[in-house]
């Protein structure tokens, strides 16, 4: 397996370093003779029924699947491939790590990073949400852990979310908890999806909820047994790929190009806003004091 380094160049036309390492053997891609196709690469699984037209990715980046730059790296790298190959229609997201969905943003690249770190880091991030909210592919979120803050958001810009009934499996959007401010996007994407009053009171408490009221407030569509969330996740992807293509992507996305719009058009902006605010000496305090809360709770 070789080692690439490069550049992968992104849709905004922004480059994106591909540091050694990152893309480790990139494709060991086998096929099956009944049309089964897996890509190995180090944080992210794909498999997929070619004849099905399904991929599904599972995020393997231990202990909880944070959103490391390394990882997005990868993900993104795995999304475009998928989205470009006219074989896969649909697209499952789910997780390989026991009992965690995503534990969204990975707090490190957040603290005691330089400048240049940070906008990197948040240009990897809104690409990915890009990615995966404007994708003409069917996504079902197959959400088989907790799912906090950037799980959520993945979450939330699939087509239909599927949560294990596990009251442990907690999702939203908690980032005031952290003493930080969902993006204007992150907010936009939440109001579509459960309304402006509920998001409201959801965001300003950072409410995380459990699967019952997760469904009750509209973040998921479904809840089910933790068995049942893959085979409820594919007869519903079932169901989508039903509809012809083009009219169900056509309406997509007249459901959520102004949603994306509203970023793509102040993207430069955005990130500046964001390496002003986490580079702050509060914030930094904020992160840091959050990150040691968790680090302790073994203790
Ligand atoms: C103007 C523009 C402004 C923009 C502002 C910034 C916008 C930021 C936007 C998005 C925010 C985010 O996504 S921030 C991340 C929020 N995530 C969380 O709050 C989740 C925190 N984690 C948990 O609650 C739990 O870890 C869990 C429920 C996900 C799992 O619990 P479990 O008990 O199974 O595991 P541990 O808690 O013991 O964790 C194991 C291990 O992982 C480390 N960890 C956990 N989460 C993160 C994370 N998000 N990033 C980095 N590291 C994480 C945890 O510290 C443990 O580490 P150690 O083993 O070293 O102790």
């Amino acid at each position: 397996m070789a080692l690439v380094a490069g550049r992968k160049t992104f849709a905004a036309g922004k480059t994106l370093l591909l540091r050694a390492g990152v893309w480790l053997g990139a494709e060991a891609a086998a096929r099956g003779g009944n049309g089964a196709r897996r890509f190995v690469s180090q944080r992210v699984l794909v498999e997929s029924d070619v004849t099905a037209g399904i991929a599904t990715i599972k995020f393997k980046n231990p202990p909880v699947n944070s959103l490391s730059l390394e990882f997005l790296t990868e993900f993104i790298i795995c999304l475009e491939k998928l989205e470009n190959d006219k074989t896969y229609r649909g697209l499952i997201l789910t997780s390989d790590c026991p009992g965690i969905f995503s534990a969204g943003l990975d707090l490190r690249e957040m603290c005691g990073k330089n400048l240049a770190h940070y906008a990197e880091y948040w240009r990897a991030i809104q690409e990915t949400w890009l990615k995966l909210y404007l994708s003409n592919m069917v996504l079902v979120a197959a959400i088989n852990g907790a799912s906090p803050a950037g799980g959520c958001l993945m979450a939330l810009s699939s087509d239909y979310r599927v949560l294990a009934d596990n009251p442990r499996y907690r999702i939203g959007l908690n980032e005031t908890l952290l003493g930080i401010v969902a993006p204007f996007w992150f907010k936009d994407v939440l109001v579509n999806t459960i309304g402006h009053r509920a998001a409201e009171h959801a965001l300003q408490l950072g409410l995380l909820f459990q699967p019952t009221e997760a469904l009750q407030v509209g973040m998921v569509d479904q809840v089910v047994p933790e068995d049942q969330v893959q085979s409820t996740a594919l007869s519903v992807m079932t169901e989508w790929l039903a509809i012809p293509d083009h009219a169900r992507q056509l309406t997509k996305s007249m459901m959520r190009k102004a949603t994306a719009d509203n970023l793509i058009k102040q993207r430069e902006a955005d990130i500046q806003n964001f390496v002003s605010f986490v580079s702050r000496d509060s914030i930094q305090k904020s992160l840091q004091v959050y990150l040691e809360k968790l680090k302790q709770k073994k203790h």
